[in-house]
């Protein structure tokens, strides 16, 4: 098979093990990312498979009319809004959804809070600069233990972190769906009344819901406004769960409110696109949940797997 991988910005899968898994085949890792669909279809012209990282290429309708020789598409990870699988099917591209780890997202979401509790970021940077010990100029940070943090959405990542909360003698609340508030219970931890008292009672609110038609904007601006005055938010889950524009202006308007992203509206993000990246009040990684060798290797060697299997079941 003629296959094509997307977007694998770090130029990493070559150096995992399980590319040797894709020996027999003809394989191209592009690094890049195109945009312009003209151009992605000439590029893919020739390819019977696409492996796509992530959500970073979208799989259109017009897309798909210019690749007649396309016959299967390898998801690194679940399958999101970036592939419109019904045109898939139309086009007779088969989709093969993948499976990631809660690991390293969940390990990239309790660094962000614990570097922006202790101002990590801006110590660090401070001292190479030449300056020690400059808490004068910064904040001076806060330990976790006795704190409540919020979690909403319990699934694979939000329960995880419950766990770390627990480890740091946290209190645990969580918010979402009747199932996840009577599972959060069942488990020891407390589950919010509403919405506003989730928001009002957390030192520390995180997000861990899968993004969908029902869950794009369930964060108001109304829901920030209530947090308290010292209060973090934190988003490795996508950047639509908040209304549009609403998590930048609860932050410049309220600078002792901090929050600390790993997801944006635009990706690849930049301080053309994203505002946030200018507020000093923010914590901003680029999209790294998943970044991570063990990640790598769990998402890439389930996409290849799941190829070699199609291949060898449908010859
Ligand atoms: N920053 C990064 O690199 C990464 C980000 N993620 C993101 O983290 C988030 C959580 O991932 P997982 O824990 O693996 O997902 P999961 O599928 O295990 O759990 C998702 C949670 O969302 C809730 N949910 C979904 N639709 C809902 C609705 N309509 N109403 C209320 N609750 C709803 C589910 O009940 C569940 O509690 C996702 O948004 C995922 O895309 C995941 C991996 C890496
Ligand atoms: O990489 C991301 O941002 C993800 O959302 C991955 O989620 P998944 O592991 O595919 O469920």
């Amino acid at each position: 098979m003629k296959i094509a991988i997307l977007d694998d910005y770090q130029d990493v899968v070559k150096k995992l093990d399980c590319f040797a898994l894709l020996n027999d085949h003809d394989v191209t890792v592009f690094t890049d990312t195109l945009i312009d669909e003209v151009a992605l279809a000439e590029r893919l012209f020739d390819f019977d498979a696409l492996v796509l990282i992530r959500e970073r290429t979208h799989i259109t309708d017009s897309l798909l009319s210019r690749l007649p020789n396309l016959k299967l598409i390898s998801q690194t990870g679940k399958v999101s809004n970036h592939i419109d699988v019904s045109v898939c099917e139309k086009h007779g591209v088969k989709v093969l959804e993948g499976r990631g780890s809660p690991v390293a997202p969940s390990e990239l979401c309790w660094s962000l809070i614990m570097a922006a509790s202790r101002n990590l970021p801006d110590y660090v940077e401070q001292f190479k600069a030449g300056e020690w010990q400059q808490s004068g100029s910064l904040d001076l940070g806060r330990t976790l233990s006795g704190l409540t943090i919020g979690i909403w959405g319990f699934g694979k990542i939000g329960q995880r972190i419950a766990k770390y909360a627990s480890a740091f003698d946290m209190k645990v609340m969580v918010w979402g769906s009747e199932s996840s508030r009577d599972n959060a219970v069942s488990m020891g931890f407390t589950a919010a009344e509403t919405k506003q008292a989730f928001f009002q009672k957390a030192d520390i609110v995180s997000l861990h819901l899968r993004l969908n038609d029902v869950t794009r904007g369930c964060v108001k601006r109304s829901d920030l406004d209530v947090m308290k005055a010292d209060a973090l938010l934190v988003n490795t889950s996508r950047a639509e769960l908040i209304e549009e524009g609403a998590l930048y202006a609860a932050m410049a308007s309220n600078p002792t409110k901090r929050a600390a992203i790993d997801v944006y509206e635009t990706e690849p993000a930049n301080l053309a696109n994203e505002p946030l990246l200018g507020l000093p009040n923010v914590l901003c990684s680029p999209h790294i949940g998943y970044v991570e060798r063990n990640s790598y290797e769990l998402y890439f060697s389930v996409a290849f797997e799941n190829i070699l299997q199609e291949v060898e079941t449908h010859p």
